[in-house]
């Protein structure tokens, strides 16, 4: 019993190869003829002539040929080919004579010098065809790749480089092999064992040989680190006929009446006798599981990942539908626009609407509007500054300026974002703009009211101070000249106990206005206290402070303040510091107290009037 060596550490390929190649010779084994075993070939009188003047068939076989055909010790002639052409012999009632030669060589030259009339189990090739004609084949058997059993699958040998194929001398598939396969290098040896030696001994890698062939050899020869590794083209088929000299046609065709009557039965009975093999294909379960495993394996992996991409699709949809209900319910609108003066947008949402009065797509690629249009004028710089320093420092930009809207509002805005580069696309920005009027609106209300005096609407003291600090730290810096000056209302005490508190107010509150006219547009004017007032006057000299305020003084002069039909008559006193006088610190204090002084000095002098620098007075120039 024979084990053949593709065992469970074999490769499936070679396991299929050899499954494929044994089904192969069964189903050309089952596919001839089902001719009568026992019935004697009919020849015609002519045929029977032509043999009764032949004599005996002269047969050359090949001696060393096992298990197809070899001389037994005895000398008598055996093998497959033997027991098929004692079938032949029998059913047409002739008889081969058998020549037996030294070797296949000389088997060959017999039968090449017409001194033999048949080679029993050849293959047909166009040089033996040079001077023989082939029966029908007696016999079919696949070639198969045998190597040492380390040596790798053979699916192409056309893709062995600089491999030694060995094979016996003389026989048909070296001039196949030679021309199909110039990649390999041929070694030819005497005889099947010596095949088998050399590949053994490590002096070639393959050979190409009948598959039965190489299943006897390697059982008789024990050659069990040999394997069969690849099945040779379909055309490597050994399709073993009987050649017989192209000189004898009719004996040619008497033979093939003789090969007709073989049956597959008794085929397979004649190789099973010589190759003496039970083929135990193992049932590799090692293999079956590796299968179902990687079965297993792939169907978990494909649910697996059926479960994740599942998992993700969902994630995917809510991350979606969120971001789409958060767009659509921003305070604000969200947008991508390009980096370009224009703010070209890409996307807005739907908050654009509200926040602008446009739909979104009257500003997506400046179809209708571009954003920059809907910049108050005045802060286009301020934007285009912050996103370029937001791009150089590559921080998100915050920036709040106001807009104008489709309906000729404006809208205080606040944006937040991000400034994106890419190589291919572009600079991008990402960001969010919502609506902050009402915020700002409380914010100036409160800026108004801390830096306002409630009954005047003037700026008050604390503010006033701010901006006096201002204007001293600047002339220090650039010499701008100023005045300053404390203006107070002349006996306001009776004005109030006269015609009540109520009419005191209403003065003030006049007198603000008063004051705000008599000064210019960059002047400030502020009520320091009380029915006191300050005013800063800016880039002025000593001479154009005094015609200010004489001016202002025959304005007061000439007011009518009235209270409930009563008239009220009403002066200022104020004293006056300029920058251009000597001796001055501009420090605040100082400078207060100065123009506090000059106030009193004018309340002194008679009211109704101001004091300044005496250009007059002892140490002026
Ligand atoms: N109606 C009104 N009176 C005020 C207000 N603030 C201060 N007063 C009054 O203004 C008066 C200031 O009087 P005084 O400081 O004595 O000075 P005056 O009467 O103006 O006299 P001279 O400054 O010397 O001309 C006080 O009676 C205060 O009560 C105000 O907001 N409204």
């Amino acid at each position: 019993m024979l084990r053949l060596p593709y065992g469970s550490n074999a490769g499936s390929e070679q396991s299929a190869v050899l499954k494929a190649a044994l089904l192969f010779l069964l189903v050309i084994l089952s596919a001839s003829s089902h001719a009568d075993p026992e019935r004697r070939v009919p020849l015609s009188v002519e045929e029977r002539a032509y043999l009764a003047q032949l004599g005996p068939v002269t047969v050359a076989p090949d001696p060393d040929w096992k298990p197809f055909e070899y001389i037994e010790a005895d000398g008598s002639f055996t093998g497959i080919a033997a027991d098929l052409l004692d079938l032949i012999a029998e059913r047409l009632g002739i008889e081969f004579n058998y020549v037996v030669p030294s070797d296949w060589d000389e088997a060959i030259a017999l039968s090449r010098s017409g001194q033999v009339l048949v080679l029993p189990f050849l293959n047909q090739t166009p040089a033996r065809e040079e001077w023989l004609i082939f029966t029908e084949p007696l016999f079919v058997d696949p070639n198969v790749f045998i190597t040492r059993e380390e040596h790798p699958f053979i699916a192409d040998a056309r893709s062995l480089d600089e491999r030694v194929m060995v094979l016996p001398s003389g026989t048909a598939i070296e001039e196949r092999v030679r021309r199909d396969f110039p990649n390999l290098r041929i070694v030819t040896v005497p005889s099947e064992r010596d095949v088998f030696r050399m590949l053994e001994e490590r002096k070639a890698d393959l050979t190409l040989r009948s598959l039965a062939v190489s299943a006897y050899t390697i059982r008789s020869e024990g050659w069990f680190n040999l394997r069969i590794n690849g099945q040779a083209p379909q055309q490597y088929e050994n399709r073993l006929r009987m050649g017989v000299l192209e000189t004898e046609p009719m004996l040619r065709d008497i033979l093939n009446k003789g090969i007709a009557t073989i049956t597959p039965q008794e085929r397979e009975q004649i190789a099973n006798r010589h190759i003496n093999i039970t083929v135990i294909q193992p049932f590799d379960y090692t293999y079956v599981l590796r299968i179902v495993a990687g079965i297993l394996l792939v169907v978990s992996l494909v649910l697996l990942w059926n479960y994740r991409l599942r998992q993700l699709n969902r994630a995917l949809a809510e991350s979606e539908r969120s971001k789409a209900v958060l767009l659509a319910n921003l305070p604000g609108m969200a947008y991508k626009c390009r980096f370009d003066e224009k703010w070209t947008m890409q996307f807005v949402s739907e908050g654009c609407r509200e926040l602008t009065g446009y739909e979104p797509q009257m500003l997506v690629n400046n179809r209708e509007v571009a954003f920059v249009d809907l910049i108050d004028p005045a802060y286009r710089d301020y934007c285009a500054q912050s996103w370029a320093e937001a791009r150089e420092t590559a921080q998100p930009a915050k920036l709040e300026y106001p807009i104008n809207t489709a309906d000729g509002k404006q809208k205080w805005v606040f944006e937040q974002g991000v400034v994106l580069e890419d190589a291919r696309t572009g600079t991008f920005i990402e960001g969010l703009i919502i609506d902050i009027t009402s915020r700002k609106q409380v914010e100036n209300l409160r800026y108004h009211e801390s830096t306002h005096d409630e009954l005047t609407q003037l700026f008050n003291r604390r503010y006033m101070m701010r901006r006096l600090e201002d204007v001293l730290k600047r002339h220090v810096i650039d010499r701008s000249k100023f005045s300053v000056a404390m203006i107070d209302v002349d006996h306001f005490k009776r004005i109030n106990d006269r015609h009540g508190h109520p009419a005191g107010d209403l003065v003030l509150r006049e007198m603000a206005g008063i004051l705000k006219r008599g000064f210019r547009e960059q002047d400030l004017v502020g009520r320091y206290g009380g029915e006191e007032f300050i005013v800063i006057a800016v880039k002025v000299n000593r001479e154009q402070t005094h015609r200010l305020f004489e001016r202002l003084l025959e304005m007061i002069r000439n007011h009518q303040f009235e209270y409930e039909g009563q008239s009220i008559n009403v002066t200022i006193s104020a004293g006056i510091v300029n920058s251009e006088e000597p001796g001055l610190d501009f420090k605040l204090a100082s400078m207060i107290s100065l123009a506090d002084r000059r106030l009193y000095e004018a309340k002194a002098g008679g009211r109704d009037r101001f004091s300044s620098f005496d250009m007059d007075a002892p140490g002026a120039e």
